[in-house]
């Protein structure tokens, strides 16, 4: 570690099933991690001896060790503290069951467990979900690829806020970049709120869920080792609907509940016999984010998608566009008045419409997806994205926008859906 004035040194001993926790919340902080001996992981992530980590705003960390171990810790003011009360061995307890679970499947041929992660906001679901994945690929040996299906809209784990997303999980989650991804399968969705389009949320799902079966189907080894599902944390009146929608659309068998008794009776009421509801603890670690934090995380995911990590840099591109060369579609049209329906008939078909834009100032900063559809005639909604570009400019005198796009020019020819999500490129 290099000696920089004004850091504070820290040695610390972590004992077995324990963890030190940190927070980095000064802009120009960053925290520098070293595990000098024994084993520890961060969130199922084994770190590597004697490497340094460096974490930066934001990064809400807890590095937990099951046979104890040894870190060295820096930064301006250490505020880190340590945890013997964690929830660890229920979550590798869950794992042990999963892992059962698969063996049974690959030797029946049979599909491994769907299992849904569903709780309130902030208690800890992606990150149960990251614990279990890695557990999955690192000690389950070569033989497990399970699905991480990532449906919580407001965060985007596996593409963008705005979307839902699917993939494969080969390797362990790196510290800072997530899982590798290898051709993600993701849907627009658009929004960051569930109550923005409830229709189009399950609609979206219901395709998703098809396409996960499908890929079961097609290779043991995934087929066998099961699902994992993050969810957002609206659990009530609405949201529960949606839930149970998730269930009967994955043909979900496990729900893991995080931290809420009352959901987890609705659950064991309302499931039927063959579905597993089990209550589970949450970490006193986690941390509660406010409004402005998840803004701000929503704005760092998407300029990741743009620009890369520390550790992975990317270098997108600008370039203009003739408004006469773009399809811009929203999904959405206004809604038809009451008086216009026939009456007795209720249709929220509207919501799944799709609308096609001119471009305007107001689509500045916001993101596009790019659609594999090519033509509206397409089932635009219910096919999946290629990618993202971001609308940095309208000209409007010389008919033309600026694009920020992780390919080079010319924009493939395909439907571009807008988003609620904006991006400003500073
Ligand atoms: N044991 C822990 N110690 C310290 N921080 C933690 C711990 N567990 C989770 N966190 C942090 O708490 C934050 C919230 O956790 P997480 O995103 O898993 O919650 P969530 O329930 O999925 O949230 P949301 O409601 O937004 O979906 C994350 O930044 C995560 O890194």
């Amino acid at each position: 570690m290099d000696e920089t004035p004004g850091k504070v040194e820290n040695e610390i001993k972590l004992s077995p099933d324990s963890e030190l926790r940190f927070e980095v919340e000064s802009n120009d902080e960053t925290v520098y991690l070293e595990l000098k001996s024994g084993i520890a992981e961060i969130f199922g992530t084994e770190l590597v001896k004697g490497k340094t980590y460096s974490f930066t705003t934001g990064a809400k960390i807890a590095v937990f060790s099951w046979q104890g171990c040894e870190l060295i810790i820096r930064t301006k003011k250490d505020t880190s503290y340590i945890s013997k009360e964690t929830p660890m061995m229920f979550y590798l307890n869950c794992h042990c069951c999963l892992e059962q679970l698969r063996e049974h499947a690959e030797q029946n041929d049979t599909n491994g467990p769907i299992t849904l992660i569903v709780g309130p906001t902030d208690v800890g679901k992606s990150t149960l979900c990251k614990i279990l994945l890695n557990y999955a690929v690192r000690m389950g040996g070569l033989s497990r690829r399970p699905i991480f299906v990532d449906l919580d809209i407001g965060q985007g784990h596996v593409s963008i806020p705005g979307t839902i997303g699917a993939m494969i999980v080969e390797r362990p989650a790196s510290v800072y970049d997530g899982f590798p991804q290898v051709a993600p399968l993701v849907y627009h969705y658009g929004h960051v709120g569930v109550q923005q389009n409830p229709k189009l949320y399950d609609t979206i799902i219901s395709q998703m869920a098809d396409l996960v079966h499908q890929r079961m189907e097609s290779n043991k080894k995934v087929k066998s080792s099961g699902v994992i599902i993050n969810t957002i944390g609206w659990v009530k009146g609405r949201g529960y609907q949606h839930l149970t929608h998730i269930v009967q659309a994955f043909k979900v068998d496990i729900i893991l509940v995080l931290d809420q008794e009352r959901l987890y009776n609705e659950l064991v009421r309302d499931m039927p016999t063959f579905v597993k509801v089990a209550l589970l603890p949450k970490s006193g670690g986690v941390v509660e984010r406010s409004t402005a934090t998840r803004i701000e995380a929503r704005a760092n995911r998407v300029r990741e998608y743009f620009y890369g990590t520390i550790s992975y840099q990317l270098h997108p591109h600008s370039f203009d566009v003739k408004f006469s060369d773009v399809r811009i579609f929203r999904i959405g049209a206004p809604a038809v008045p009451d008086s216009c329906i026939p009456l007795g008939l209720k249709t929220d078909n509207y919501l799944i419409k799709l609308v096609s834009i001119q471009p305007s100032p107001n689509i500045l900063h916001h993101v596009l997806s790019v659609s594999h559809a090519t033509t509206a005639d397409e089932k635009v909604i219910e096919t999946n994205v290629a990618g993202f570009v971001c609308v940095t400019n309208v000209d409007t005198e010389r008919q033309i926008l600026t694009i920020l796009s992780p390919q080079p020019k010319p924009l493939p020819d395909a439907c571009l859906i807008l988003s609620d999500v904006q991006f400003v490129d500073r």
